[in-house]
């Protein structure tokens, strides 16, 4: 699904006022439908309404959303920020048809005119929307941490009042609204870490805009949907046999961490490489012989840690070196013999990426069909910091563009840099995959694909997607809390089951 910036959205508005054509009033009034039947059917219609309206056109939406309420019986009080101005023309015009149907409009023109909110009302912020233009600050903002701070059920039209919808609002306050009702596609800030405390539950709303401005537009980033997992997904031809499907090699383990190892290596499996071979320290013999009989091993020279490469390389198609390895200076060289040799797609994972940070003229080994997934924190080690989650995406892109290689920054909606620019955003997973070795299960499943003859943006997609359903899946059957990182590989097939 295409993301848009506010820009955008706007000149979607204007298309579909043009071309469908429609009046810009009647625009207004199918948001307002769609917002005002969600709070009809989330039962939020059993407390009384107190919608907070700006000037500009999400004002006019909470206006609109007043009447319809109304008209359904609902209990509802409308208060409208008074900047001394007039309203937007569909604003005004919606104040004109409220006016006709109540006599609670009230309007605010200092704190004294606040209402209390208790636990039993809902607050509905229609203040500002995607018009915000500078932070909030004076009045608005007092109004605004005293909706965020009454223990009232707040829900945010569009996106929370002083969120900005394409840049960071780190240093500054929003609305924190338990519900968002977002229009059409997701804009940019509900995917940000930063701002989870402010959007609660982020719902898409349809509100029927023309559809021929969505496929002709170009959009910056993308979220990973069903229709783009379809078009990559690959079924197997019934005459297939597993030479077709790749050689996938796993360098993980040391001592104490050779689970890693297990974890990396089921996954590769389970996502359907053709062959696995495990390269692990001589200590990870027995554990990987009896937990993974399905993949053949190839131990180190060393017992405790990795040194040298697996004696011939060519053999394989794909490889994913990283979990568990530990940072031993010989396990370096190998990661350096590695790069300098390896022809193959490679994906580099927790403490190769921490080597890699330590020795970063590695990097320009790096190649198109290289795959990097650091967390937050590797990505700080690796990159630098940044200042907000948004200069963070635009250094994922920035560095995946110079190494030539796919940036996975991982997190609840983890983030794929390609370096032709093409950014992705994935909806899948949840916080039960805060749990160890999550990230070896996506190691193994990237390598796993990859040796399956998937391009490394491919992989990506389709790895990171179903790492996240699969862990989804998980969560459903064994709550978020009781699921364990081995759990995941459990349900790769269903996942696939369901593409
Ligand atoms: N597809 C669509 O697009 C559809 C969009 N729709 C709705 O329209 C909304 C966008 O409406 P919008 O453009 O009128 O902007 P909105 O946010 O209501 O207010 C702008 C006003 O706020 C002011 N202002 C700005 N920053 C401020 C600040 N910090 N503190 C105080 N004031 C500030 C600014 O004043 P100015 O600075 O220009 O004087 C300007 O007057 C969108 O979110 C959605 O709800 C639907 O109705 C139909 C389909
Ligand atoms: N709250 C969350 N929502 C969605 N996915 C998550 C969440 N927390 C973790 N994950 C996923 O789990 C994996 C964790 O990886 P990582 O941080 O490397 O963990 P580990 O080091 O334990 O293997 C990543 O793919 C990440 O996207
Ligand atoms: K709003």
């Amino acid at each position: 699904m295409k993301m848009f910036t506010a820009d955008q959205i706007r000149a979607w508005d204007a298309y579909t006022i043009a071309h469908e054509p429609i009046a810009s009033i009647d625009l207004m009034e199918r948001a307002a439908l769609a917002c005002s039947n969600w709070i009809l059917q989330h039962l939020f219609s059993k407390k009384k309404l107190h919608i907070f309206c700006g000037k500009g056109n999400n004002g006019g939406d909470g206006l609109a959303i007043a009447r319809l309420l109304l008209q359904e019986g609902v209990s509802v009080v409308t208060y409208i920020y008074e900047t001394g101005t007039k309203g937007t023309d569909d604003f005004q015009h919606n104040l004109e048809r409220l006016h006709k149907l109540t006599k609670e409009i009230h309007f605010i023109q200092s704190a004294e005119f606040f209402p209390a909110l208790t636990a039993d009302d809902v607050a509905i912020d229609a203040l500002l929307g995607t018009g915000l233009n500078k932070p909030i600050d004076g009045l608005m903002l007092q109004l605004v941490e005293h909706i965020s701070n009454s223990p009232a059920a707040v829900i945010s039209i569009d996106i929370p009042t002083g969120m900005f919808a394409d840049k960071s609002c780190k240093e500054y306050t929003c609305t924190r609204a338990d519900h968002t009702l977002n229009f059409l596609v997701y804009k940019l800030c509900f995917m940000m870490q930063e701002n989870a405390d402010w959007f609660g539950e982020v719902h898409l709303l349809d509100i029927g805009l023309h559809p021929t401005y969505y496929y002709e537009t170009i959009a910056f980033h993308q979220l990973i949907d069903q229709e783009i997992i379809s078009s990559i997904y690959r079924k197997r031809k019934p005459f297939s046999h597993k030479g077709v499907f790749g050689h996938a090699l796993i360098m993980a383990g040391s001592y104490g961490k050779n689970g890693a190892a297990v974890l990396s290596a089921k996954a590769a499996l389970r996502i359907g490489a053709g062959l696995l071979t495990v390269h692990t320290p001589k200590c990870g013999y027995t554990v990987l012989q009896s937990t993974v009989p399905e993949a053949m091993l190839e131990t180190d020279v060393e017992e405790q840690h990795l040194s040298t490469l697996p004696t011939d390389m060519s053999r394989y198609t794909a490889i994913g070196i990283g979990p568990g390895i530990g940072l031993h200076e010989q396990t370096a060289e190998l990661l350096m013999n590695l790069l300098h040799t390896a022809h193959q797609p490679v994906v580099l994972d927790a403490d190769a990426l921490n080597l890699l940070s330590i020795k970063k003229d590695l990097t320009k080994h790096l190649h198109e069909e290289c795959i990097l997934t650091p967390h937050p924190k590797e990505f700080e080690r690796l990159f630098g910091k940044t200042n907000n989650d948004f200069e963070r995406k635009e250094l994922a892109l920035q560095k995946a563009e110079e190494l030539n290689c796919v940036i996975v920054l991982k997190g609840h909606h983890t983030f794929i840099a390609s370096p032709n620019g093409d950014a992705w955003f994935n909806n899948t997973g949840n916080a039960g995959m805060a749990t160890a070795g999550s990230g070896d299960i996506l190691t193994g499943i990237l390598t796993g694909l990859l040796a399956q003859g998937y391009n490394a943006e491919e992989a990506a997609i389709l790895g990171v997607y179903i790492h996240g359903a699969a862990g989804d899946l998980a969560a459903q059957q064994l709550s978020q809390e009781a699921m364990m990182a081995g759990d995941i590989n459990q349900y790769i097939g269903s996942v696939f089951l369901q593409l």
